[in-house]
């Protein structure tokens, strides 16, 4: 069985639960072939230490690790990766931020990763590579002679053709995915803006097989829908943390049905648009307001990013007025908690929960959706509110699926959730489990790596790929 070697921006010990179902999966198929995870370390250092690799056995996974120069990190993960990529890879043209220096910090990261990745590699190797971070990689490995089998998997959304055409160097960009053997993207839907991007602007020729061929190589394709560790958070739920945080929060709220929001503090998480429905929602039924309680964890994340701290005042202020409005002496419609809560407690707080608040702007897939049905009681489950822009809403089709837009439509769904019939709710439920199980995070890694096994790289030649 040939080595697995997954590369990624971020690392997460693998022996560690809060890690998340990510790190568990891949934890899984590390440990069998003794396999190796590359990253960055996550820390900032002066230029002239940036060399070394740092190494660290995690039982029998070897994790190796780049410490990354402060300009680096902030061309590289600030600007290009999340100034540019994640807005534009998000719908949102309007926050980009084409600053033309990102771009050569980006492309140094990648050189960089290559260099140091390419000494530790081993002839069988199977490289798996993650994220729009690192779009690159595979051409800047085959550049240095990489022959290995390398594929891709992009966690976030990719947008159409003419979306993704607004990007200065878009078609260097979509060019180096054909250094890659296998691409992997969430939904079909992504696939599809993939295939007619290559098809109008690269002039891709379509073969059988879900491959295309352009700059003389062929790659193949395929949306991998991500799943989550249903066994890993059943335990995690059962864990004392979870039953202690489940127990204070029905007591607490014993006179309310709460509903649940998890997210990063994203601009594509429709967090405004989230409290503007809610806040129609009680507005349109004065007789629920005492008895509805939201409680919304927004985690911070990339506070260094300008479009994310205009956020933070843009929710304050709508929760803060929401409050001031509709609050009474014992109750506040919005509980706001501006904190990362540790992944164990989670599970408790969704069980707690009879509504789940998941309505994204745009989103890769949405895990949060998941682990609220897998956190369930099946004999009296809560009801998932579920943006139709979510990847996970191609999957989830039983889940009350919202248009984050609409504001008086979310509200009504808001209703139905909190009024729905045990009958339904249980109905709803099993049917959204099934597929949670079944395409769970096991079945995700199984099939891309099986796909990235049968993916043959047609062309060998590496002179094209010089970008
Ligand atoms: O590393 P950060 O900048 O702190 O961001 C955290 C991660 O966010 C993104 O998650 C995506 O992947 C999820 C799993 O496939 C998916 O469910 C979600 O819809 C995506 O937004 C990002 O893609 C990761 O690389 C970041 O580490
Ligand atoms: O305060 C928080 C907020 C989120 N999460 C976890 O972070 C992940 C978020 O993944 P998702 O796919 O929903 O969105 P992303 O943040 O990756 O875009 C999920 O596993 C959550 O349980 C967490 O542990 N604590």
């Amino acid at each position: 069985m040939s080595r697995l070697v997954v590369v990624s921006n971020r690392i997460a010990d693998p022996r560690k639960t809060a890690a998340g179902g990510l790190a568990v999966a891949l934890a899984e198929v590390l440990n069998n072939t003794g396999g190796l995870w590359f990253g960055w370390s996550g820390r900032i250092v002066d230029q002239t230490e940036v060399d070394d690799v740092h190494v660290q056995q995690a039982g029998p996974v070897k994790l190796a690790m780049v410490d990354l120069s402060k300009a680096d990190h902030d061309a590289f993960y600030l600007g290009y990766s999340n100034g540019v990529l994640w807005p534009v890879f998000h719908y949102r043209l309007d926050l980009a931020d084409f600053d033309a220096g990102y771009i050569a910090g980006y492309r140094r990261v990648n050189q960089l990763f290559a260099r140091k990745l390419l000494p530790l590699l081993r002839p069988d190797d199977v490289i798996w590579v993650h994220d729009y971070h690192l779009i690159p990689l595979a051409a800047e490995l085959r550049a240095l002679g990489c022959q290995q089998r390398i594929g891709f998997f992009l966690h976030i959304p990719l947008p159409p053709p003419l979306i993704l055409a607004a990007i200065p160097g878009h078609d260097w960009l979509i060019r180096a995915l054909f250094a890659y053997d296998l691409v992997g993207f969430q939904s079909e839907a992504d696939l599809d803006h993939f295939a007619r991007y290559v098809e109008s602007e690269a002039h891709a020729q379509r073969l059988p097989d879900q491959r295309w061929r352009a700059f003389g190589r062929t790659v193949h394709a395929g949306a991998f829908p991500i799943g989550i560790d249903v066994q890993e958070f059943t335990e995690l739920a059962n864990a004392r943390e979870a039953v202690e945080m489940y127990e204070r929060t029905k007591r607490e709220y014993y006179r309310r049905k709460l509903l649940v929001g998890v997210d990063r503090l994203d601009y594509s998480k429709g967090l405004p648009q989230r409290m503007r429905a809610f806040r129609e929602f009680l507005d349109k039924n004065p007789d629920l307001r005492s008895s509805a309680t939201l409680i919304q964890i927004a985690s911070p994340s990339r506070e260094n990013v300008g479009a994310y701290s205009d956020l933070l005042h843009e929710l304050e202020s709508l929760c803060g007025s929401i409050n001031g409005n509709f609050g009474d002496l014992d109750w506040m419609p919005v509980r706001y908690i501006h904190r990362t809560v540790a992944r164990a407690r989670l599970p408790g707080l969704y069980k707690a929960s009879r509504v789940a608040l998941v309505t994204p702007l745009r989103d890769g897939m949405n895990l949060v959706a998941k682990e609220f049905l897998a956190a369930q009681d099946e004999e009296d489950p809560g009801v998932l509110v579920l943006s139709r822009f979510a990847g996970a809403a191609e999957q989830l089709k039983e889940a009350l699926l919202v248009n984050p837009y609409d504001t008086e439509g979310t509200a009504a769904a808001i209703l139905l959730a909190l009024q729905m019939p045990l009958e339904e709710r249980r109905e709803r439920h099993q049917s959204l489990m099934r597929n949670v199980r079944q395409q769970d995070v096991h079945w995700w890694c199984e099939r891309f790596l099986a796909a990235l096994a049968e993916a043959r790289a047609e062309e060998k030649g590496t002179s094209w790929l010089r970008l």
